[in-house]
């Protein structure tokens, strides 16, 4: 059976942050997921999941400026303390929410650069990833964590540096460490890559988490050109026993557009 997570910062969006969690275990879901804990203290969080019955499944490192544009500290070239920071705190949310993984985002490359300029800086970002990934991998293993990378797709985020998987299973392999693996998103790959049937069975034993939502729009997965019914049958059939992420922004209303879910146990 595939298990679903409700992404709080994008579903549930009609209640207060804090009341997300007892709207999404009403509607079915075993385990949450949302971009950043941290204007929250960890202890509220957890009184928030334990009252309402729910796993804490993902949640991303801190990172870096979001409002002014930031979108990560992994891969940014001197910006390697901030990244340290952002490890340690996360991964002391992680311990009071007992949530396994947590997501690095990766950040973006310089824009409006010449070609060479953007050539350099992609050889100076992946060097400073590495580097930050061994040292995050390291810390998250200590700390009995998996560290989760994200290829995304370059139109919803311009510059953003991990934007394809093969990209991703490259650095996953250079870095070497069993705990460092992939958040496969099928929307973001849906938009660069398309053939998400044998992207799943080519990646499945890097994949630490999935996520899902309907393409282009990034409404419910019933919405759009993705027949999302035959992929997470794929994904059950190869033996994926981890959590899918429901990562969407509902066209209507959450509890409307929940249909969709309803033979994996949503009820809408
Ligand atoms: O945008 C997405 O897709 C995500 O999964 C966010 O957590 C940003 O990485
Ligand atoms: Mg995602």
């Amino acid at each position: 059976m595939i298990r679903l997570a409700a992404n709080l910062s994008m579903l549930f969006t009609e209640h207060d942050f804090l009341d997300r969690f007892a709207a999404a275990a009403d509607a079915g879901f075993r385990g949450v997921e949302y971009l950043f804990p941290y204007a929250y203290s960890a202890e509220a969080l957890r009184t928030a999941l334990d009252e309402n019955g729910v796993e804490q499944v993902l949640f991303n490192l801190p990172p870096g400026d979001w409002e002014a544009g930031e979108r990560g500290l992994a891969s940014l070239p001197g910006r390697e303390d901030e990244f340290r920071d952002s490890m340690v705190e996360a991964l002391h949310y992680a311990e009071v929410l007992g949530c396994p993984r947590v997501h690095a985002m990766a950040g973006l490359l310089p824009q409006d650069a010449d070609a060479r300029i953007q050539a350099e800086a992609r050889e100076a970002h992946h060097a400073t990833y590495l580097s930050n990934l061994r040292f995050a991998a390291e810390e998250a293993a200590k700390a009995g964590r998996e560290l989760l990378i994200e290829p995304i797709n370059t139109r919803d985020m311009p510059g953003y540096f991990l934007c394809r998987q093969d990209q991703a299973v490259a650095v996953l392999e250079s870095v070497g460490a069993d705990n460092l693996r992939l958040q496969f998103d099928l929307y973001h790959c849906q938009i660069m890559e398309g053939d998400l049937i044998r992207h799943l069975e080519r990646l499945l034993p890097h994949i630490g988490h999935v996520q899902i939502a309907g393409v282009p729009e990034r409404h419910e997965p019933d919405i759009g050109e993705v027949h999302y019914p035959a992929v997470l049958e794929r994904l059950e059939a190869l033996g994926y026993r981890g959590w899918v992420g429901c990562e969407y922004r509902p066209a209507h209303g959450t509890r409307e557009g929940l249909g969709w879910g309803e033979p994996h146990g949503l009820v809408s």
